[in-house]
């Protein structure tokens, strides 16, 4: 199986800090990888990590078998953060226009946007079950609709990979559970790569192929139906449960 991101042994300090120790990781083409750990556990450190936005005091990162430093092939690696932080809800633009800003870097910003584009959106909006929505202000829709509507903004440019950072904060019970069922339809159905980071336990449990349980070091890494958390202590269970 192809390996997507390899991170091999690493440390990384913040100033004087150390947030990630020895930490090594491969997420191969096809998982869906859980990444869990306590508030400040360095989930968010390290994807920062994988995208390049940090560089490690010590070791290696791979993408798609490439050194992260000289990485140019973009279009294969998708983020999503959390909706409430990463958008502004009184933006106006209904769902085609949110889903069509994920081609820009594909066809730039003056270039033109052709039939297949609009296809292609179309497409991705389908995907993510919100064809009935298409003309609809974003600002309109409920927060775990508008997450799915972040989906298909990623998955337009049709990439490889996508990192999802908390995506189910704010969104309400009954429609996390549809979200995870979403992303495992991808995952099965496409084959795509998913690593998401969340405090959610029980909900990435289900879902998840891997999960690895970061709390500076690696301290889990394997199927989440061997995973039983460390030590019960209640800064952990806090950290991972709120
Ligand atoms: N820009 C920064 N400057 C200094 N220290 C930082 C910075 N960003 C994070 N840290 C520290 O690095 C450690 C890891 O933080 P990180 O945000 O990666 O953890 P996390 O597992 O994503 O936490 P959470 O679950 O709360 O989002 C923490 O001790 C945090 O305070």
């Amino acid at each position: 199986m192809e390996s997507i991101l390899h991170i091999n042994n690493i440390n990384f300090s913040y100033e004087n800090k150390a947030a990630l120790r020895d930490v090594s990781l491969d997420v191969k083409s096809g998982d869906f990888l859980g990444l869990i750990g306590p508030n400040g556990g360095g989930k968010t450190t390290l994807i920062k990590l994988a995208l390049g936005l940090l560089q490690p005091n010590k070791g290696t990162i791979e993408l798609f078998g490439e050194s992260v430093s000289s990485f140019k092939d973009w279009n294969k690696v998708s983020f999503v953060s959390q909706k409430a932080t990463s958008f502004n809800k009184a933006f106006p633009a209904t769902v085609f226009e949110v889903v069509s800003m994920g081609l820009t870097p594909k066809i730039g910003y003056f270039k033109r946007f052709t039939a297949k584009h609009r296809a292609a959106v179309k497409q991705a909006v389908a995907q993510v079950d919100m064809s009935d929505y298409l003309h609809q202000n974003i600002s309109s829709l409920s927060g775990g609709q508008q997450q799915r509507v972040f989906i298909a903004r990623s998955l337009v440019s049709q990439p490889e990979l996508i990192i999802l950072d908390e995506p189910t904060v704010g969104i309400d019970h009954a429609n996390v559970k549809g979200f995870y069922e979403l992303l495992h339809r991808l995952n099965k159905e496409t084959g795509l790569t998913l690593v998401m980071i969340t405090h959610d336990l029980a909900g990435i449990a289900q879902h998840a192929s891997k999960l690895v349980y970061l709390d500076q070091q690696v301290q889990y890494e394997g199927s989440p139906e061997h995973f039983t958390l460390p030590e019960t202590d209640f800064h952990v269970l806090r950290g991972i449960r709120a």
